[in-house]
This record gives structure tokens, sequence and C-alpha cells, in this order.
């Protein structure tokens, strides 16, 4: 058993460890989330990682996420940077404090509390996406985000984003929906 589990994260490490790239979503196991669990087979299983002081998302979708025909699907959008941004926030947190290792305590658990996207220009389905995010204030449990994406040389969308705080190990007493 043991054995076998310790294989599994092997596994894992080798096939998402594209080149030297260290994912953020790759150091964070049993994540069932629709746009960036690497447990969620039907998800969307996008993959973020620095560069500098922001973080990049490079993603390619697939015909069942088109809008109109050719054009991606809105709400996909709003999915992937939603997913970007929380993975983020999360990251940021960790930098800040030395730079720790996600599976280090205490853990730190965000969830959106506000997404506002701007619709630019119809974003190609059929090339891949780049999403770029910044933290732009940290305040409280609170972690304010900027997030563009990019088709090409074109920007498609930007958005603001508000990550809240909902978990802290150290600080947890009683249940909480955001543990599970
Ligand atoms: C580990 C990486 C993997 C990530 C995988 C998962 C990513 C998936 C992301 C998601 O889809 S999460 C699911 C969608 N989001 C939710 O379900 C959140 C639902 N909303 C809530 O649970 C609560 O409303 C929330 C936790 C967001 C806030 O409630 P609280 O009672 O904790 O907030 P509180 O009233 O104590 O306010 C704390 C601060 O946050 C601010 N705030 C609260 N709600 C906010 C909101 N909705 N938007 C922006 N700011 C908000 C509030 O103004 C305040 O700021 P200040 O300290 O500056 O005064």
């Amino acid at each position: 058993m043991g054995n076998h589990h310790s294989k599994k994260n092997i596994m894992i490490a080798t096939q998402e460890n594209e080149g030297n790239q260290i994912f953020f979503q790759h150091t964070m196991p049993n994540n069932v989330c629709f746009g960036c669990g690497h447990e969620n087979h039907e998800g969307l299983k996008i993959k973020s990682h620095w560069e500098g002081d922001a973080s990049v998302c490079v993603w390619e979708s697939q015909e069942k996420y088109n809008g109109w025909k050719g054009i991606m699907n809105g709400g996909i959008i709003a999915t992937i940077i939603d997913c970007h941004t929380m993975a983020t926030a999360t990251m940021h947190a960790y930098k800040v404090e030395g730079n720790r290792p996600w599976n280090s305590d205490p853990e730190y658990r965000y969830a959106t509390g506000t997404l506002t996207v701007k619709y630019l220009k119809p974003t190609p389905n059929d090339v891949p996406v780049k999403l770029v995010a910044r933290v732009t204030e940290v305040k409280g449990r609170k972690t304010v985000m900027t997030c563009e994406l990019w088709s090409n040389d074109q920007k498609t969308a930007e958005a603001d984003v508000v990550a809240i705080r909902v978990y802290d190990s150290s600080q947890q007493n009683g249940d909480n929906p955001f543990k599970g």
C-alpha cells in the first residue's frame, strides 16, 4: 500500500513537472476542482507557474468549450481565470512566508469572493491562451489580483479578482465547508 502510493506520487511528479517547470497545481494532491484539480478527470486541468512576480498559465482549449463556433465560451474563460487566480493567491501566501511548500503548516485555502471579467475581444478557441495574474494587495484575509487573458498577442479579457482566505489550519475551529 505504502509502496503503491509513493510510486503513484513519483509518476505524477514525472508526468507533471514538464522539463524543470514546477506547476502550482502539481504540489496540490487530492485537488478535485473542475478548473485546476488533477484529480478531476473531466476537468480543465490548468497549470500555473511564477514568472517573476506574475503568475502565468498557458492553456489549450477544446472544441467542446466553444461559445459561438470557434470562439471560447465566456464561462470557461471565467473558470480558468478563477482557478488561476485562486492558485496564485494561495501560492503567493506561501511565497511571502519564505516560499514554503504548499504541504507545510499552516495550510491555507482560498475561495473566490469576487470575480469581475471584462471580455474585450472574441477569444479564438483553437489556439492556446495565456493568463497573466498579479497580486496588487493583501489585506487581512483578502488577496486582490488582476488577471489578463492573452490570445497570440492580443489581450482578449481582463479581470479583477478578490480571493478570501477561508481556511487556516492554525486557526481552525469546528466545521469548515472548504476543508473537505
Ligand atoms: C489550493 C489551490 C487549489 C484551489 C482549488 C479551488 C479553487 C476553486 C475556487 C472556487 O471556486 S471557490 C468557490 C466559489 N466561492 C465561494 O464559494 C465563496 C462563497 N462565499 C463565502 O464563503 C463567504 O462569503 C466568504 C468566505 C468569501 C467571505 O465570508 P467571510 O464571513 O469569511 O468574510 P468577512 O465578512 O469576515 O470579510 C472578510 C474580508 O473579506 C471581504 N469580503 C467578504 N466577502 C467578500 C466577497 N464576496 N468579495 C470580496 N470581498 C469580500 C470583507 O469585506 C472583509 O474585508 P476587510 O477585512 O477589508 O473588511
